[in-house]
């Protein structure tokens, strides 16, 4: 395994393997541990702490800077950028647009996680204008991922209600809009990027016990995109935290304990256990989707009216 990641210049691979994937996915966590890069966090008050340990605990250097004037200074220096929607208060709103036109034209990809959009009108908006800008990957439950895509969606608060298979349709809508990955969190992760859709089976239950599992996800994605291209970002964090979680879950009275240990998972992850997990992933192409799962046909539960910028109809 090398620990040199080449750039890749579009998200979709011909013929994407499972194996190579996994391949990737691990010397992308071994090029996090060797080149540290910023990860600049404008992200929410609730689960900032929790982002910043995963981070730290991946390889990674966090930094949360959400004040006007600062915050574009951090994006223009950082290797990634998250975005995280949780808590939209009037500095992070300020801040969003000059922080990502920043990141943008200085190369540094972006992440958006659109924390219960759909639920919430002025993030909605929010999120729907930050799509133009065009997220290398955008990280979100499966109820999240249906309202940017324009549909009707049954997010509660910020958790999903909606089923991952319920958002394929969705994850592909916004992915062509944004040329972007897009990752679709649940007891299977769903991954789309162009005609590559990438299913990884990780994880445990007592993630949706901790707050902040979905957002630490969205940060492991910042740092794995500084390092790596879109597709290979958002399957190496997905199953690097998976994992974690697996072992984690083996020490674990609770989900006080089962946090604690899922750093100290995160921590003592190798390259090698992300090498060796090519079988939990499905490596799908969208035009392959067997007829009846419509990809850009009329919304299973109709629609909100609302559309994803780029998006076809
Ligand atoms: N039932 C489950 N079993 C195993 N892993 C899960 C389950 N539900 C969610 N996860 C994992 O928990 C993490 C957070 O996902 P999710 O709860 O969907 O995000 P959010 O907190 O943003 O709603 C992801 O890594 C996902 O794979
Ligand atoms: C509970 C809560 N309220 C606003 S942001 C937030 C945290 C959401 O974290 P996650 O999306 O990772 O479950
Ligand atoms: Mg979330």
């Amino acid at each position: 395994m090398t620990s040199a990641v080449p750039l890749r210049a579009t998200t979709a691979r011909p013929a994407m393997r499972s194996a190579t994937l996994a391949d990737d996915a691990a010397a992308a966590l071994v090029a996090v541990r060797e080149r540290a890069p910023l990860v600049q966090c404008l992200t929410n008050e609730v689960t900032t702490n929790l982002v910043a340990n995963a981070l730290l605990a991946i390889g990674a250097s966090p930094a949360m800077a959400a004040v006007p004037g600062e915050a574009e200074q951090l994006a223009a220096v950082a290797g990634g950028l998250l975005v995280n929607l949780g808590t939209p208060g009037p500095d992070q709103r300020a801040c969003v647009e000059p922080t990502v036109t920043t990141a943008l034209r200085a190369g540094v990809p972006w992440v958006l996680d659109p924390v219960a959009v759909g639920v919430l009108s002025v993030r909605t908006r929010l999120a729907e204008d930050l799509l133009a800008a065009r997220p290398a990957v955008v990280r979100g439950n499966a109820s999240e991922v249906r309202a940017l895509a324009g549909l009707r969606s049954s997010g509660r608060g910020v958790d999903a209600l909606d089923t991952v298979d319920a958002a394929y349709a969705a994850a592909v809508r916004v992915s062509r809009a944004t040329g972007g990955a897009v990752a679709v969190s649940g007891p299977t992760d769903l991954v789309v990027a162009g005609d590559v859709a990438v299913r990884v089976e990780a994880g445990d239950p007592l993630l949706t016990s901790v707050t902040g599992a979905g957002c630490a996800l969205g940060g492991l994605v910042a740092a794995f995109a500084a390092v790596t291209d879109p597709i290979t970002a958002a399957v190496g964090a997905s199953l690097a935290l998976g994992i974690a979680a697996e072992r984690a879950r083996a020490l674990a009275r609770g989900p006080a304990s089962f946090q604690v240990a899922l750093l100290d998972e995160l921590h003592l992850l190798r390259g090698e256990d992300l090498e060796a997990a090519g079988e939990r992933l499905t490596v799908d192409s969208v035009a392959a989707r067997p007829a009846g799962e419509a990809v850009e046909g009329a919304p299973a539960g109709g629609s909100t009216g609302r559309h994803v910028p780029g998006a076809r109809s």
